[in-house]
């Protein structure tokens, strides 16, 4: 079956720097895909270049079979990104950061009833209907996370790319996401997720792609096998161009 998102020898630079030197990833319809890898080495910079944030220097991304040139379906794809972007600062209400996912498919359009119905169902989806009219800035890290997908949820995308859900979120809210997560994978939803620990996650992952220095390092098939030192325990990747001080001392 053809994948839902499919990245070939991807290349971009940020600030002028080479970030990605040849990303291959593809995921399948209904797989889970976890992003692993050490600090810097390109998993943000990924799944910002898959959703068209960050712009493509080389290689070929595909969505849905279709070059990203021609893509417009972009309603099939829901993106969570890092937690730090979701209000930015600006009071809303959990109904209405959910409802911007809603809004940034169909335009400035006043909202139907569908749209409404949407909303009311990916907070119910995520567990948060009770505080639809609460300022997100009054909820948790991981009840934040949780809008977060929501916004995503609610034009029932056919695949997920989500940044680093877990992190900063406690164990419970970690579980909690996870059943959010197993149910939209049981609806037959494929998701990309970039991750630092598997944490609850981990029987969900079908595929654990580990990249390291802006290239895929290796594929493993179940995410058991990974080492537990290796990926799932950020550590900063060394940058070789960059020669350690000189150590001086007073001998
Ligand atoms: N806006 C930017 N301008 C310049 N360089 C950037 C920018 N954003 C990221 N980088 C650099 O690109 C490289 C890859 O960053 P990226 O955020 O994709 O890594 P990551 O694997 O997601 O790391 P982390 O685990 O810390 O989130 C790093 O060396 C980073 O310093």
């Amino acid at each position: 079956m053809e994948p839902v998102i499919s990245l070939s020898g991807v290349t971009a630079e940020l600030g002028g720097r080479p970030v990605l030197r040849g990303v291959d990833l593809t995921v399948g319809p209904g797989e889970v895909v976890a992003l692993l890898g050490p600090n810097g080495s390109g998993k943000s910079t990924s799944v910002r270049a898959a959703v068209c944030q960050v712009p493509l220097t080389g290689g070929e991304l595909r969505l849905f079979g279709t070059p990203v040139r021609r893509f417009r379906a972009w309603q099939r794809l829901g993106y969570v990104p890092q937690r730090s972007t979701a209000a930015g600062g600006v009071p809303a209400t959990v109904r209405e950061v959910v409802t911007a996912g809603r809004l940034a498919r169909r335009g400035l359009r006043p909202l139907g009833r569908a749209d409404r119905a949407a909303v009311r169902d990916a907070l119910e989806q995520v567990g948060l209907a009770d505080r639809a009219g609460d300022p997100v800035d009054s909820l948790s890290g991981g009840q934040h996370q949780r809008v977060l997908i929501a916004r995503a949820l609610t034009t029932s995308p056919e695949l997920l790319i989500m940044d680093e859900p877990l992190a900063g979120v406690d164990l419970a809210s970690q579980r909690i996401l996870a059943d959010t997560l197993r149910e939209q994978v049981g609806r037959g939803v494929a998701v990309l997720v970039v991750l630092h620990e598997l944490g609850p996650l981990e029987p969900l992952i079908d595929r654990a792609v580990v990249l390291s220095g802006g290239r895929v390092e290796r594929v493993v098939e179940h995410s058991s096998e990974l080492p537990a030192d290796h990926a799932c325990h950020p550590h900063d990747e060394l940058d070789p161009s960059v020669v350690p001080p000189l150590q001086t001392g007073i001998l």
